[in-house]
């Protein structure tokens, strides 16, 4: 069994300007020690407009936060406005980027196709994607949550060889409990997790399996982070409303000093 080291990562989604993601980290770098990052690691994914403000100050105070983009092109240049390529978030020093994210599936219309050219995107410029896959609330109530993200894990994966594949990041990031203070229940987490890992064994085989690290995401707070990360198959979490608040983040980070 190889041992993972948990990461949790903070999605901002759209929120925070660069002046305020530079306090942000600041108050996070301050919250957290060396201790606290030889546990766990920390990855932050404000908007693009606030990488380049995240990144000097992490380089300027040599933090051991890591950050990342919410998105990227699958192109890696020419004529495609408004996006954001591969080649500009590995100059940022990124080191993660989410693909897929329901909230791109849901209003950008963003289907397995477009996710897997993003995930080789990713790979062509040595970014880790956090591949983020999950059910609505209809797929749930039908009972077919772990089909749909099985599906979903397939779909980003076409092509996509096994060295890549174990330093992938998969988030399995239910809609119904995305920002609804709905949280799944850690067995629920477990549920999905633990088949996305055999599924990944499947695909490649149980070195991948067990190298890649599963996340759960959906209304992570600091008082229920201890029972989904008491889970065999959950290896972190990603976060999006309490992420932004740095208190609450740290405390997300500091999971194991957090009651069960
Ligand atoms: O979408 C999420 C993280 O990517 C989860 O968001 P919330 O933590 O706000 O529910």
């Amino acid at each position: 069994m190889a041992s993972r080291k948990p990461l949790i990562a903070g999605n901002w989604k759209m929120n925070l300007n660069h002046l305020e993601a530079i306090a942000l980290v600041q108050k996070l770098a301050f919250a957290l020690n060396d201790k606290d990052f030889d546990k766990v690691d920390v990855a932050v994914l404000p908007p693009f407009t606030d990488l380049r403000s995240v990144q000097t100050l992490v380089d300027g105070d040599k933090l051991r936060i890591v950050y990342g983009a919410q998105d990227l092109s699958p192109h890696d240049a020419g004529a495609y406005t408004g996006d954001v390529s591969g080649v500009m978030l590995a100059k940022l020093g990124c080191t993660y980027v989410t693909i897929g994210h329901s909230e791109r599936r849901q209003y950008h219309d963003e289907d397995d196709d477009l996710v897997n050219a993003k995930v080789q995107a990713a790979y062509r410029h040595s970014l880790t994607p956090i591949l983020c896959v999950g059910e609505g609330l209809a797929v749930r109530q039908e009972g077919r949550h772990i089909a749909h993200s099985l599906a979903q894990l397939d779909g980003a994966l076409r092509k996509i060889t096994a060295e890549q594949a174990k330093s992938i990041v998969v988030a399995y990031e239910p809609v119904w409990a995305i920002g609804t203070g709905e949280v799944a229940t850690p067995e629920d987490a477990q549920e999905v997790c633990g088949a996305l890992r055999v599924r990944l064994a499947e695909l490649y085989d149980t070195e991948v399996a067990s190298a890649v690290r599963i996340l759960y995401g959906g209304s992570v707070k600091s008082g229920n982070i201890a029972g989904i990360m008491a889970q065999p198959d959950v290896d972190g979490a990603l976060v999006g409303g309490a992420s932004i608040d740095a208190g609450e983040f740290a405390k997300i980070c500091r999971f194991s000093d957090m009651p069960g």
